[in-house]
Order: C-alpha cells, then structure tokens, then sequence
C-alpha cells in the first residue's frame, strides 16, 4: 500500500498515476467533507476532467493512512514539519517520500532534514523534477528524480514508484535535489516577473543561466554535487517551471512584473522559500543575487524596476 499526504493537485495526481499503474494507493486530506466529495464524485476541482480511479482509497483519517510502508508527503512545504507532528506513530523504518519543494522558512532546512527531525526512525527520501500535476494524472510522459541517501532503499522505491509513463531516475543526492527543486521555483518567480515587466526573452535567458549558477552554489555549499543540478530536479525543472505559464511560480512572477494581485489561496512555493535562501545566504556569506531580489520583490522591499537596477548595477566579474 502507498499512502499519499497531501490531496491537493501533486498528491492526487501522483495518487492517479500509481493506480491506473495498477498500485494500491490511500490518498489522505485533511478536510472530511472534501474527502467524503470526491470519493462520492471520484472527481476533484484541482483536477478537471481526471476520474480518481477505484483502486484509490480516499480518506481524512491521518493515522490510518500513515500505516502505509510508503508515504508520500505531498503537502505544502511551509505544513510538512506540523503535518508530521500530527501523527503520533514515529514511522519506525517507513519510507516517506517528499513529494513538496521548497525551505522551510523557520529553519531554512529542506524536506528531508524535516522529516529527519520529525520522525527520526523513518527513512527519507525526495520525488522531485520536472512535472506538472495534471500532465502526471492524464498520463503524459514524465521523468522525476527519486533521491534517498540509502541506496538500497531508493532502489526499491525507484521500482515502486515508477509507472509505464512516469520513469523515475534514481540518485543517493537527497541535498542536490532538494536544493534544485526548492530553488528553481524562486528563478521562476523571477523569469515570470521578468517577462511580466516586458524585459523580454533575453533577460530571461540571462536570469536562468544566473540562477542555476546560484542553484549549483548553494548546493555546492551544502555539500550537494553540482551534477546533480544538471539533472531533471535541477535543470530539468528549471526549464519547465520559468518558461511556462502552467507554473503558479512563474504566474505570481508574472504578476508581480505587472504590478498585479496574485490570489493568496494558490500555491506558491518559491515565495517563502526566497526569504529562507536570502536568510542562509546572510548567514553562510554566500552570493544569491536573484533569490535576494526575488525575496525583496515578494516581501514588497522594492518594486520591479529596483530589482532590475539591484541585479544590472553589481560589479562587473568573470563568468
Ligand atoms: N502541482 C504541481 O504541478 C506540482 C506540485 N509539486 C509540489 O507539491 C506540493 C503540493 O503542491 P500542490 O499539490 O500542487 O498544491 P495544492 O495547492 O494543489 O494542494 C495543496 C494541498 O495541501 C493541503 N494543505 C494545505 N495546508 C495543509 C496542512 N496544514 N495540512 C494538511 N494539508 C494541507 C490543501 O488542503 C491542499 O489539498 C508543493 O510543494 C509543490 O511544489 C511538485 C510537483 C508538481
Ligand atoms: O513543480 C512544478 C513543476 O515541476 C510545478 O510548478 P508550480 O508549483 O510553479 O506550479
């Protein structure tokens, strides 16, 4: 059985990909009346158009999902570290998958330094790369990296979790592909404002190319390799999310270029993560140009056109 965390759009379309795989799959939200909808319906607003398959049991019980030999945490970043705390039962030797991207803004850690806090016994591990929830619920061809530090472990989960369409590349760099999973949401957001101001296609280009030179620094930094940036939980990612309008990162972005609202109840990762990169950059003296305006734009420090003269006025350097 595989519980899934989080019934929002990533939970339930990972929920979606593994049953139509044929797995039997618990999906848990923390709504009843929700919950009780979309099994009755089988459909979900975050979803239009995909049916939940049968094999998908749906559920507000959090204890009894989490009984499951693999979780998946598919739940905002900023709720991982209490979503863990609500469940009494240490997970002794689970496997629990972070399927979430970002920092957590109190500690700046990523996922798997969250659930090693929580739950101490539990075995870590993170999906991450390139995919959009409902590309992975219709069944599009996707590929994702599974990291676990336990080679063994990310061996078994790599073939639990892979699907006809959904292929899983499979690495022991828990700390690179988190860091290139929460990070690139933070250039996405600064690619969206930067096409939203009508700096156009150039800029982006040079913001990407800066960006993942920040995201390949910080990893480095925190003992990450720097392949792993090039790969699907970095590169990969930073492609789709910063040149899509798919992306709710790069849509805030976009709105934040505009001078627009951008509704509050969307998901958007990069937000607090940029204040938790700008925060260890202070602390550790690593440069992060982009993150650091990207955390002034979001917190409403400086408008659009201060950000651009912050990143074109830095001293000229060497590539
Ligand atoms: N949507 C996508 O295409 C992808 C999303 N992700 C990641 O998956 C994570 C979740 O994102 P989405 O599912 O897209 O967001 P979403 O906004 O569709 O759903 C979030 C879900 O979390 C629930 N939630 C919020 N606070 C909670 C709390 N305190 N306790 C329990 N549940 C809570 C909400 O009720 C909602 O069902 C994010 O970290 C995101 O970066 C990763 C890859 C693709
Ligand atoms: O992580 C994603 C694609 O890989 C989804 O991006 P957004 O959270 O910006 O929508």
């Amino acid at each position: 059985m595989i519980g899934v965390l989080g019934a929002g759009a990533f939970g339930t379309a990972l929920a979606v990909a593994l049953a139509q795989d044929g797995r039997k799959v618990m999906l848990w939200g923390r709504n009843a009346g929700v919950m009780d909808e979309m099994a009755q319906s089988r459909q979900t607003a975050r979803l239009p158009g995909v049916t939940l398959p049968e094999g998908i049991e749906i559920t507000a019980d959090l204890a009894r999902a989490a009984t499951a030999e693999t979780l998946l945490l598919a739940v905002p970043m900023q709720t991982l570290s209490s979503v863990l705390g609500s469940i009494s039962d240490p997970l002794e030797g689970q496997k629990l998958v972070a399927c979430c991207k970002g920092l957590d803004l109190a500690t700046g850690e990523g996922p798997s330094h969250v659930i090693a806090h929580a739950k101490p016994g539990a075995l870590p591990a993170i999906l991450t790369g390139p995919s959009f929830a409902a590309d992975i619920a219709r069944g599009l061809p996707t590929a994702l990296t599974l990291a676990c530090e336990d080679a063994e472990a990310g061996l078994v989960l790599q073939h639990v979790l892979s699907t006809k369409t959904l292929r899983l590349y499979r690495s022991t760099d828990v700390t690179g592909a988190e860091i290139g999973g929460a990070l690139k949401n933070v250039m996405a957001i600064a690619c969206g404002a930067c096409i939203g101001a009508g700096f156009g296609d150039s800029a982006r280009a040079a913001l990407m190319t800066r960006g993942f030179a920040e995201m390949t620094r910080l990893a480095v930094h925190l003992g990450a390799k720097a392949e792993t940036i090039t790969g699907l939980s970095g590169l990969g990612d930073l492609a789709l999310t910063c040149t899509s309008e798919l992306s709710r990162n790069y849509r805030y972005g976009q709105a934040l270029g505009r001078a627009e609202g951008f509704d509050p109840s969307v998901t958007v990762e990069g937000a607090a993560t940029a204040r938790a990169v700008a925060a260890l950059a202070a602390r550790d003296g690593i440069p992060m140009p982009v993150s650091g305006v990207v955390a002034a734009l979001t917190e409403g420090k400086v408008t659009i056109a201060e950000a651009l003269e912050e990143l074109l006025s830095r001293p000229l350097k060497e590539e």
